[in-house]
């Protein structure tokens, strides 16, 4: 996260921290006692989380409806904070505006490469950078997309943080958790 701030201690439960061999790859977040959602190509869970007041799951959004512009949602993880690539111990946080998906597909910004499953915000100084991958976009308290790379470019205005929205996913997890739930 880049011109972000230390996230309290405890407010966010259901963040997890994807590593390997002990070296954080990729936010993810709690959906259900058993089932972290992430991105494809991060590490996968070894056992069930135990749900307790420090690790719970959060709700995510199922409403087939786009996020309305400028509506402020918050984004945490334990990505890089500096162009340098400096690696926080503690967890991140910042707020950003939804940014339209007109506005993120102008020739300037994404260039028409922002589909209907996925959401912008701005990214002037603060911004989701190496490392946010899989974490989730919260705005009024539900998941309404996971965090991704997109164009790498880190807290530069001229390209929006990109996220995959989840509502157009929410029958296929139901689907994979239902029939994987052992
Ligand atoms: C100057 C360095 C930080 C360049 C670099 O390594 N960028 C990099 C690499 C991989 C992912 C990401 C990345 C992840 C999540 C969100 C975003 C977009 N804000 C970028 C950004």
């Amino acid at each position: 996260i880049l011109g972000g701030r230390e996230a309290r201690p405890h407010l966010r439960p259901h963040m997890a921290s994807l590593q390997l061999d002990g070296e954080h790859i990729c936010g993810g977040f709690l959906i259900a006692e058993q089932w972290v959602l992430t991105l494809p190509h991060c590490p996968q869970l070894e056992e069930k989380a135990e749900l307790n007041e420090h690790v719970q799951v959060l709700p995510f959004q199922r409403e087939q409806r786009d996020v309305a512009a400028g509506t402020v949602c918050e984004v945490a993880g334990w990505g890089t904070v500096t162009h340098s690539g400096r690696r926080p111990d503690r967890l991140q946080q910042v707020e950003r505006p939804v940014l339209s998906r007109d506005e993120c597909n102008h020739r300037t910004r994404h260039d028409h490469s922002i589909t209907p499953n996925m959401m912008c915000t701005d990214s002037r100084k603060r911004d989701t950078c190496k490392g946010d991958s899989g974490g989730p976009l919260v705005c009024n308290g539900v998941a309404e997309a996971v965090v991704t790379a997109g164009s790498r470019v880190c807290g530069n205005y001229k390209k929006p943080g990109i996220y995959t929205r989840i509502a157009p996913y929410a029958a296929w997890i139901d689907r994979v958790m239902g029939a994987l739930s052992g």
